[in-house]
């Protein structure tokens, strides 16, 4: 951890740059894997699988008798824990649903605004050194609350060609049957430009590496929609004196071990609370299963003391955290003041882990900053708002002068033109 105490407000600007790689590093190859898939469809799928999975894949479906095998491989445990997270996160983007509200704007003007599903949506689930079936509930089921109509499915296979089971037997419970073997760059540009086995989509969705987001970034210039950048994960800890160090280095390993390129930032108003969270975090790291993983983020991660609760809010805000931990005693003031996040866990047992499995808040959430100005994954996701208009003979005669007035004042004689020729005729009658 890079440790910091009261750095000038000077060089924040540069203490908040994440450590991953730019777009214009990662853009060459991807626009070629663009080239490929779009030229040669499944067969670049297939080599490309190869190339980076390290499998050599009969098929790029996941097969009926695979997707039904899977429920027998998942423990009895791990699927009443899926299905209480999957019924927590349904009732928590269920209340996101927004009623058709019509509002008479004048005498005869009624405007309504009205959430149609989005047809056709990709979904991608990571999976490169994990297996993130959470990712899927957190993006299946607002998807079917919602009522998108095709549901496509990208996932890297394992080396042995397989999905975990516990991705499909998720799949099953959420109806997706269209199931593809492909991770990366390669799978967003399937999903984008369509190949023999993967239709194309109109917005693809998911978290992923470095490749997966910036892949996201690029094809959301060829006309398909994406949620947002949801990169490498991020929490960020404000801790006071009441934190509990070993709670704290316990959050932040939670967010390092994804992959070396996370990074987790400490802010502390306590020189004390940064050592004894650094001796934990040597503790607690050293028997986790991922922890190169950890170490590595670690490396590029920062421990910072700042002499006030204010200083830390204005850090954080700059920062713009996919997660916040407010690890303080009294967080109902401080929490007042966040502006830039993706989510927010309050007091010393809100860990970030249960908004990442079960809580109930959608997981996919925007990195490297972009929280300054969007929001993570919700019901709104997968729906466009279209807004309607009713207008009766009694509104045009309202609100008529005003359209032509504005028209004409736009030099747009026409537009004014639509609305004089309907005047003139309730004129005469
Ligand atoms: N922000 C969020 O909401 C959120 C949520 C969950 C996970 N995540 C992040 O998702 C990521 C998952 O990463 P992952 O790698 O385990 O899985 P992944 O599925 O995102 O990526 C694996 C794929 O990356 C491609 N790839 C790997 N090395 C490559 C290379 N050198 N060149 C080109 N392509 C390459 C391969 O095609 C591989 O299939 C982590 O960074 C984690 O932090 C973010
Ligand atoms: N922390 C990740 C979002 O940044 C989500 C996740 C899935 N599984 C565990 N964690
Ligand atoms: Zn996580």
């Amino acid at each position: 951890m890079r440790k910091f105490i009261n750095p000038s407000p000077d060089i924040w600007a540069e203490l908040v740059k994440r450590p991953t790689k730019n777009l214009e590093e990662l853009e060459p190859g991807i626009l070629q894997t663009f080239q490929l898939v779009q030229e040669q469809g499944d067969a670049a799928l297939l080599q490309l699988a190869q190339k980076y999975d390290g499998v050599q894949l009969q098929s790029l479906l996941a097969s009926e008798v695979e997707i039904a095998e899977a429920e027998a491989k998942v423990p009895q445990e791990l699927k009443e824990a899926i299905l209480q997270a999957y019924s927590n996160i349904q009732l928590f983007h269920t209340q996101q649903a927004e009623p058709v509200r019509q509002v008479e704007t004048m005498n005869g003007v009624n405007c309504w605004r009205k959430s149609v599903a989005i047809d056709k949506v990709g979904l991608y689930i990571p999976g490169g050194t994990a297996p993130l079936f959470s990712t899927l509930l957190m993006l299946g089921v607002p998807a079917r609350i919602a009522g998108c109509r095709e549901i496509i499915l990208c996932t890297p296979p394992a080396k042995d060609g397989s999905i975990h089971p516990a991705i499909l037997y998720t799949a099953s419970l959420l109806g997706i049957t269209h199931i593809v073997k492909a991770g990366g760059a390669q799978a967003v540009a399937a999903m984008a430009f369509g190949t023999e086995s993967v239709p194309a989509v109109y917005k693809i969705f998911g978290p992923g590496n470095q490749y997966v987001t910036v892949a996201k970034q690029l094809v959301s210039k060829t006309g398909v929609a994406i949620d947002l950048p949801a990169g490498p994960s991020e929490v960020l800890v404000m801790a006071d004196e009441s934190a509990n160090p070993a709670f704290v280095a316990a959050d932040l390993l939670s967010q390092a071990e994804h992959g070396d390129d996370s990074q987790v930032v400490l802010l502390t108003t306590s020189e004390e609370i940064l050592q004894q969270v650094e001796q934990e975090l040597e503790v607690q790291l050293n028997v986790l299963p991922r922890r190169e993983f950890a170490a590595k983020a670690l490396e590029n991660s920062l421990g910072v003391v700042l002499n006030s609760r204010q200083s830390m809010l204005n850090f954080s805000n700059l920062y713009a955290p996919e997660h916040l931990i407010l690890s303080v005693a009294d967080f109902e003031e401080l929490m007042e003041g966040i502006t830039n996040t993706g989510s927010v866990f309050l007091g010393h047992y809100s860990p970030e882990s249960a908004g990442d499995y079960a809580s109930g808040t959608n997981h996919t959430l925007p990195t490297n900053g972009y929280a300054r100005a969007y929001s993570g994954v919700s019901l709104d996701s997968f729906v466009k708002k279209i807004t309607f208009q009713y207008i009766t003979r009694e509104g045009l005669q309202n609100i008529g002068k005003t359209i032509e007035t504005m028209a004409e004042a736009e030099g747009l004689e026409a537009h004014k033109n639509a609305v004089s020729i309907r005047l003139k005729e309730l004129d005469r009658v």
